[in-house]
């Protein structure tokens, strides 16, 4: 167990309600623990229930440790409880995890739509079955939870939310369906920025670059090993970033902090999005013909 703590006041969250979409593994659980320990109640779900419960029995022990650390009061910790399995593909499902949020802990101040993910495939060997299935789980899930939290609490009691996405300004070779659905998720913060404001609801995203997640790199297989061999030194920053690096910009964006800004996009990549990075090999032969003239030093 580590010794980290949030940078956050210990009672930045007390008495919200938040909801982590995948907050049994990775990113989701880094969010999960740093919004308990700030005093936040955090329901987690995601497909398998097994795992939530889990981490949420790990995150409370994990916490209790670090208020003790840390001299800390225990009255201030926040906890991790768990909902019920839902895949965030499925409408009903989704519906029934805000009702039982709702039933249980009497609100939803903070929604984090984190659950997503994707395999990869280049383009032209995807079927159209797993570019559903990568848009289905990224961008119509995220829809569902959103428009679910608005419609049975953040309509009439205002509410923030933040969704995950992932750093594809250059386009995502071999994740074609991952990165449409992100820049999609991207546009649709952006609408209902503004459809919401009215209510009070605040959203933004976070736009991670590589984080090191064990059960993210995991899903992989050895396409997972390759990509970090040849993704890791051409990095800026020469490494990837830490969980809890989301989570805090996460944090920053739930608190009223961050109180004027909605619609937007934070990136969290260590300066990643402005340099180049080799996700595919292009063969060194002159693949666009010359309209003009070019002198033969200024080809390969
Ligand atoms: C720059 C990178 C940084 C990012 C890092 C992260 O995000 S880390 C986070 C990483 N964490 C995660 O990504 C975790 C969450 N990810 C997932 O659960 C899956 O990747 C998912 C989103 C596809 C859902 O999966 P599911 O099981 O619910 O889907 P399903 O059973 O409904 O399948 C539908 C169809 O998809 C196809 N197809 C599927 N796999 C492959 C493949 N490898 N190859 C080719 N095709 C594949 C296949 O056609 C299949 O149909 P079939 O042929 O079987 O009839
Ligand atoms: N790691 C990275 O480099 C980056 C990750 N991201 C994104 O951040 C998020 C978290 O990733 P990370 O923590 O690394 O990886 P994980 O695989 O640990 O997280 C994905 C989570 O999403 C849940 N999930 C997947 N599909 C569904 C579904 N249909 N319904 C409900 N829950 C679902 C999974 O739980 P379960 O299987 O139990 O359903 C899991 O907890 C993902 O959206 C990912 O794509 C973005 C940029 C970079």
């Amino acid at each position: 167990m580590s010794s980290w703590q949030s940078v956050f006041h210990p009672t930045l969250f007390t008495n919200k309600v938040a909801l982590v979409t995948g907050g049994g593994s990775g990113i989701g659980r880094a969010i999960s623990k740093e919004l308990a320990s700030l005093g936040a109640t955090v329901v987690i779900a995601s497909r398998d229930r097994e795992k939530c419960l889990q981490a949420a029995r790990e995150i409370n022990d994990e916490i209790t440790l670090c208020c003790s650390r840390h001299g800390r009061k225990l009255e201030d910790r926040g906890r991790v409880v768990v909902g019920p399995s839902t895949s965030i593909r499925d409408e009903e499902e989704v519906q029934n995890l805000i009702h039982h949020t709702i039933e249980k802990y009497k609100s939803l101040n903070l929604l984090v739509n984190n659950a997503g993910g994707q395999f990869v495939c280049a383009a032209e060997e995807l079927s159209s079955k797993g570019f559903q299935a990568v848009v289905q789980t990224n961008l119509t899930g995220t829809f569902h939870v959103c428009r679910a939290a608005y419609e049975q609490y953040m309509r009439d009691h205002g509410g923030n939310i933040v969704n995950i996405t992932l750093g594809n300004r250059n386009g995502m070779p071999n994740m074609i369906h991952s990165g449409a659905a992100r820049a999609g998720i991207e546009n649709m913060t952006i609408t209902l920025s503004q459809e919401w404001m009215e209510s009070g609801v605040r959203i933004n995203c976070v736009r991670p670059g590589i984080v090191w997640t064990d059960s993210g790199f995991e899903n992989y297989g050895p396409a997972g090993d390759l990509f970090v061999e040849k993704i890791l030194p051409s990095l800026p920053a020469k490494r990837f970033a830490s969980p809890e690096e989301i989570s805090s910009a996460v944090c920053w964006l739930l608190s009223e902090g961050s109180s004027y800004v909605t619609g937007s996009v934070v990136s969290v990549d260590g300066g990643s999005a402005f340099h180049f990075l080799p996700l595919i090999d292009i063969e060194d032969t002159n693949h666009l013909p010359v309209y003009g003239v070019l002198p033969r030093k200024a080809k390969l």
